[in-house]
């Protein structure tokens, strides 16, 4: 559905070159929910404001349902950006116009007749649940029922593809879940793409489909969720991974492994199991703790889902004879299970 190739922006600041994005290549499949996350100034903002040009990027093409973007005329352009929508952080809504008129502008804009805009808002309206705020004005909502109209509005034209430029950022974590729900239902019932932007993990594990790590202008990791999020592999993503995972190994573990003579340390290993998908509900590890001669203490546990994925994550401390760690690690291997050594 989308595709960017070799995508580079540059800003110029004071006749001085400002790179925000290079060599970006990334491809989004239909019906797709995609996020894109980075830290404050790694390019997500120009990333996600290229893909409908309201950012024009320096070199590269945007190629949108088959349509290369960057090589349209102004008219033309003008047409095609009415089939990808847009929410924002602050919402962007007119303060002196009602919900229906907000969520009206565009259709206006497209010179749809009334009888077609009174009866697309009032669809839109009840989709987003808001139907009955319609005749009042942004000021009377809060920010949650705020995105929601951002969101009507987006959707107005029947856009192909959605873009949501940190659509949560601003709303609280209840808000914030009742608007990804919408999000997901909206992607379910009309197999729009949705492509988003955050800084917040937990945003990417309840609703992306696969994940785009973006750092200093380039991306530097991409993957399904499930897989990034079990396994990253570039420092930065490990650092977002850890933003919802609430272990550290405790302090009073780790200044006793660093007491241990070397012959006692080589008996003692804290390892991070994962389980993905049906995995998580077997004994697996279970088979190979009973089977070995070693005992194990659990430090932390979970169970959790990642869209619609149940995942599991397990932190154990095994003590026994080195040869039985080593070989109790690649039995988990050979379960499926992902293993981290961690101490
Ligand atoms: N209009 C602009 N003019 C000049 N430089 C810009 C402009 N917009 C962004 N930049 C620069 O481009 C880089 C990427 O900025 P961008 O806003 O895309 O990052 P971001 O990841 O969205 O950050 P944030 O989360 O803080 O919004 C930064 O170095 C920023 O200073």
């Amino acid at each position: 559905m989308i595709h960017l190739q070799n995508l580079q922006k540059e800003y110029i600041v004071n006749k001085k070159s400002v790179p925000a994005l290079k060599q970006i290549d990334l491809t989004i499949e239909k019906g797709q929910i995609f996020g894109i996350i980075g830290h404050s100034g790694a390019g997500k903002s120009t990333l996600i404001r290229c893909i409908n040009l309201l950012e024009e990027p320096t070199q590269g093409s945007v190629i949108v349902d088959g349509v290369d973007l960057t090589r349209l005329s102004k008219k033309a352009l003008q047409e095609e950006r009415r089939h990808i929508g847009m929410i924002f952080q602050h919402f962007n809504l007119l303060s002196s116009a009602t919900i229906f008129e907000n969520i009206a502008f565009p259709l206006r804009l497209a010179k749809k007749d009334k009888g077609e805009i009174d009866r697309k808002v009032t669809e839109l309206l009840e989709l987003v649940g808001l139907t009955e705020h319609r005749n009042k004005y942004p000021a009377q909502l809060s920010g949650g029922q705020k995105q929601r109209v951002g969101i009507a509005r987006a959707l107005a034209n029947d856009p192909k593809v959605l873009l949501c430029d940190e659509a949560t950022s601003a709303l609280d974590p209840m808000t914030t879940q009742s608007i990804l729900k919408l999000l997901a239902d909206i992607n379910k019932k009309l197999g729009l793409t949705i492509v988003l932007i955050t800084h917040e993990m937990q945003v990417i594990r309840d609703i992306c489909d696969r994940v785009a790590v973006i750092d200093g202008g380039y991306i530097v990791e991409d993957g399904p969720v499930a897989e990034v999020f079990l396994s990253p592999q570039q420092p930065i993503t490990k650092e977002f991974v850890a933003q919802v995972s609430d272990f550290e190994i405790p302090a009073e573990l780790l200044a006793s492994y660093g007491r241990m003579a070397t012959d006692e340390r080589a008996n003692h290993r804290v390892v991070q199991v994962s389980f993905l998908g049906d995995t998580t509900f077997q004994p697996l590890m279970f088979e190979v703790l009973h089977s070995e001669d070693l005992t194990f203490n659990i430090l932390h546990g979970t169970i959790s889902r990642m869209k619609d994925t149940p995942y599991g994550r397990l932190v154990i401390e095994l003590q026994g004879d080195k040869a039985v760690l080593d070989r109790s690690v690649e039995l988990f291997r050979e379960r499926g299970l992902d293993v981290e050594v961690m101490l």
